[in-house]
C-alpha cells in the first residue's frame, strides 16, 4: 500500500485549505504521498440559503467518490455533515480543532457592542439569526451566502452594503485572514454550531488499512467534545427544528479531564431562548450529549419553533442548517 492516497475535497478556497492542510500532515507523518481530487457539491453549485437546500449539500458528492472508489478518503466540515451515519464510511480522524467560536467582521473595527441600532448585519445561519436577535440589540440580519471572500466583500470591499457579517473564525484561520476579524464572539453570547473548527476525515470502513493510517491524524479531545455536541444535535432533530448551537469543552477538574458541554435552541426571532450546560467525563461524551438535549426538549425546546413548521413525527433528520 505505497500509491498516491486520493483526497477528495470541494474546490471552494477554504475546502482546498483545509484538504492541503490534512494532507501535509499526513504525509509528515506517514511518508504517504497524497493527491487532491477535487469534487463538485450541490451546495458548490447554488446560491440558495443551506437551510433550503437541505442537509448534506457540501458532502453527498464527496460520499458518492467514495462509494465509486474514485478517491480515497474525503475531509469534510464537520459541521457540514449529516448526524445520520453513512453505510459504509468511517470518521477515521478528528484532527486537532481549530477555535471553534463565531467572528465579527464589521466596519470601522467596531466590537458587537459599538454597533449602533438599525446595523445591517449578514449571516447565513439560522442559528446565528436566533441568537442576535436574542441580543435585543434592534440589529437588522439579513441573509448572507457564498463563499468567505464573497462574505467579506460585503462588508470590506469598495462597494459594501453590510455594517458586520458573523462567520465562523475556523474558516478565516485556515485561510489565514484573521486579521479582518473585529471580535470573537463570547460563546456567552454567540455559541457556536455543533462541531464548528473541527475537521471530518473520511474514508470507507472496508479500506481497514487505511482507517488505521488515518487514525494517526485523531485527536481525542477534539473527537470527545464533537461527539457531545453532534449526540445533543442529533437528539434535538428528533423533536426539533429550531436552531441549535453546542460547544464542548475539556479542562481539567477536581476528577481528572472533564468535558463541559453547553447547548441551546433559540426561536429565529430570538424571543425565546433556552440554554444549559452539563458536566461529565470525555469517555461519556455521547452521553452527556443526549442528555443535555433531553433536559433541553424537557423545558420546551420542541415547542420553541412552532412558526416555521414543526418537523412532527416521522421526519428523519435536519442535521445542521449552517
Ligand atoms: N457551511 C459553512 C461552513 N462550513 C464550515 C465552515 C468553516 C468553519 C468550520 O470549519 O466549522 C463554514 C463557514 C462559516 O460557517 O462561516
Amino acid at each position: 500500500m505505497t500509491a498516491t492516497l486520493r483526497l477528495g475535497t470541494r474546490g471552494s478556497a477554504l475546502a482546498m485549505a483545509q484538504s492541503g492542510q490534512v494532507a501535509e500532515a499526513l504525509t509528515a507523518a506517514t511518508g504517504r504521498e497524497v493527491e487532491l481530487v477535487e469534487v463538485v457539491t450541490a451546495g458548490d453549485r447554488s446560491s440558495a440559503p443551506v437551510h433550503r437546500l437541505g442537509v448534506g449539500v457540501f458532502v453527498s458528492a464527496l460520499r458518492d467518490a467514495l462509494a465509486a472508489r474514485t478517491i480515497d478518503f474525503a475531509v469534510h466540515s464537520y459541521k457540514d455533515l449529516p448526524t445520520a451515519a453513512a453505510p459504509g464510511l468511517h470518521i477515521a480522524a478528528v484532527p486537532p480543532r481549530q477555535d471553534p467560536r463565531d467572528a465579527l467582521v464589521a466596519r470601522d473595527g467596531r466590537t458587537l457592542a459599538e454597533l449602533p441600532p438599525g446595523a445591517l448585519v449578514g449571516t447565513g445561519a439560522l442559528r446565528r439569526i436566533a441568537q442576535l436577535h436574542a441580543l435585543g440589540m434592534q440589529l437588522e440580519v439579513t441573509p448572507l451566502r457564498g463563499n468567505v471572500d464573497t462574505r467579506l466583500r460585503r462588508v470590506l470591499g469598495p462597494d459594501a452594503d453590510l455594517d458586520a457579517v458573523v462567520l465562523a473564525r475556523a474558516g478565516l484561520a485556515r485561510l489565514g485572514r484573521t486579521d479582518v476579524i473585529t471580535e470573537t464572539l463570547d460563546p456567552m453570547l454567540m455559541l457556536p454550531a455543533p462541531a464548528q473548527g473541527a475537521l471530518a476525515v473520511e474514508c470507507r470502513l472496508d479500506d481497514p488499512d487505511l482507517v488505521e493510517l488515518l487514525s494517526v491524524l485523531d485527536h481525542a479531545p477534539s473527537r470527545a467534545a464533537v461527539t457531545a455536541e453532534r449526540a445533543l444535535l442529533a437528539t434535538l432533530e428528533a423533536g426539533c427544528t429550531a436552531p441549535v448551537a453546542a460547544y464542548g469543552e475539556l479542562a481539567e477538574g477536581d476528577a481528572g479531564v472533564e468535558l463541559y458541554l453547553r447547548g441551546a435552541v433559540i426561536s429565529p426571532d430570538g424571543t425565546r431562548d433556552l440554554r444549559l450546560s452539563r458536566t461529565g467525563t470525555p469517555a461519556d461524551a455521547a452521553e452527556i450529549g443526549k442528555a443535555l438535549a433531553a433536559e433541553l426538549l424537557e423545558l420546551g425546546a420542541d415547542s420553541i419553533l412552532g412558526q416555521e413548521g414543526h418537523a412532527g413525527p416521522g421526519t428523519q433528520q435536519f442535521g445542521s442548517t449552517e
